[in-house]
């Protein structure tokens, strides 16, 4: 094909992209197209104004070094104040998620993009951090995002340098990290994926936006937030969770079997410490259908036994079963967790989520990452809940097995 022609059907791609994402949005606006430049061995890659479609570039993708910043039709850019559609749309938020080629991401960046999250007027931009083993992957994961088609994901990028990728971030969902096998502990990972965490701090600390909120999810994801935040002392300690919502959804869901009602009715659940088999899953403060728990499910033995252990152990159990870790559900959960913080929490419930200690209400060690019950404004941050009470069990249980020293009787 003569490179006049290929150039024709290279823009025609484009054109018609363009006006298959307008109808979705409702745009109208008319391009005028340039001449391309020569084709060589690569992808496209082009930037449009509400005016002019300019060239289409081409990107070497051979050496990794040249990466773009922004991959395929994201590449894209649009005048939004000219779309009708588009004017209650908020201001677009960058969110970095790392290990974006693993299994965990690979059912996150969907509902991400689908407005399921952050809701359907907020724009969002996915920068997507990987590393040379996993480029390729990367490069899979934003093809299949340009083909689904998301009128609120806006741009996509992809890269191998947290300097990078981190750059204004509003959000950081850190996932990359080893995921344990059978027969391992979670805390068996420290050794590998420790420093990670110490690196994707110092760069949060440089270029994040200075009030990103940062989800850490690899494993041990307590131990790996503390290390994360103290790497980046120019960002609030209290912006920095790890995720225990994955642990509060199975608590609710083993509460409602036990109960015989639908899940929504297991209210106040607060996993109280690591996401690890010490873990305890706090079933004096929770309530079904607004009534203490203890009242509904009167066998003590079952709450103090089976129910946490079951809890304790299901991401164990379950690498057994599947032979490697669950993916879905932990997906399905860092929504939970991330809503948790952007919608206001229903009246007298609450969510759990491992934060920094400083100043804790309940005698917990201070400067640790713990797994305590708060609440949110929707407004992205939390407050400490302050009326739960605490039993000789549970007193007992958060200092025994969590072997965290208490300053006080809480
Ligand atoms: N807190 C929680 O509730 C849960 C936490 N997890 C944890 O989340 C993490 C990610 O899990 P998942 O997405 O299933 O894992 P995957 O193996 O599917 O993906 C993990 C990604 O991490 C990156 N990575 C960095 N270092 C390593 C390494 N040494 N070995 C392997 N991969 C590495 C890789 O990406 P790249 O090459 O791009 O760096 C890889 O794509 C794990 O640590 C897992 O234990 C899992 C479930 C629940
Ligand atoms: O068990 C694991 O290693 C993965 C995980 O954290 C979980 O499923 O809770």
């Amino acid at each position: 094909m003569a490179v006049a022609d290929l150039h024709t059907k290279i823009n025609l791609q484009y054109s018609s992209r363009l006006s298959y994402v307008s109808n979705r949005l409702s745009y109208s606006r008319r391009f005028s197209l340039r001449p391309l430049p020569q084709p060589h061995n690569s992808r496209i890659c082009c930037s449009v104004t509400s005016k002019e479609v300019q060239a289409p570039v081409t990107v070497n993708t051979e050496d990794p070094k040249k990466k773009p910043d922004c991959y395929g039709v994201f590449c894209l850019t649009y005048d939004l104040m000219a779309e009708e559609e588009t004017k209650s749309w908020k201001k677009m938020i960058n969110i970095a998620v790392s290990g974006a080629a693993g299994m965990i991401s690979n059912h996150l960046l969907f509902k991400l993009a689908s407005g399921e999250v952050f809701g359907p007027e907020q724009p969002i931009a996915l920068k997507l951090l990987g590393s040379e083993r996993s480029f390729q992957a990367l490069e899979g994961v934003a093809m299949e995002l340009e083909d689904s088609l998301f009128p609120l994901l806006r741009e996509v990028s992809i890269g191998i340098d947290a300097y990078e990728v981190f750059q204004d971030a509003d959000w950081a969902l850190l996932i990359g990290a080893k995921p344990r096998g059978p027969g391992m502990e979670r805390a068996d990972l420290l050794d590998i994926n420790g420093q990670i965490f110490a690196e994707q701090g110092k760069a949060l600390n440089a270029v994040a936006s200075r009030n990103v909120k940062v989800m850490v999810v690899g494993n041990p994801c307590n131990t790996n937030a503390l290390i994360c935040l103290k790497n980046a002392p120019d960002i609030p300690a209290k912006n920095f969770h790890a995720l225990t919502r994955l642990d509060e959804n199975r608590a609710k869901c083993q509460l409602a079997l036990k109960a015989g009602v639908f899940y929504d009715q297991v209210s106040n659940v607060t996993i109280w410490g690591n996401h690890s088999t010490t873990q305890v899953p706090d079933f004096l403060n929770a309530k079904i259908n607004g009534i203490p728990v203890k009242e509904v499910i009167k066998d003590t033995k079952w709450l103090e036994e089976e129910f946490t252990e079951k809890v304790q152990k299901r991401g164990g159990v379950l690498i057994k079963k599947w032979g490697r870790s669950s993916a879905a559900s932990t997906a399905v959960s860092i929504v939970d967790a991330i809503r948790s913080l952007v919608t206001p929490t229903p009246h007298g419930d609450w969510f759990s989520s491992a934060v920094y200690t400083a100043g804790n209400p309940y005698g917990i060690a201070e400067d640790i990452v713990f797994s305590m019950p708060c609440r949110s404004k929707g407004d992205g941050d939390y407050e400490l809940v302050k009326d739960v009470i605490f039993d000789d069990y549970l007193r007992s249980r958060i200092k025994k097995k969590l072997n965290c020293w208490l300053r006080r009787d809480v």
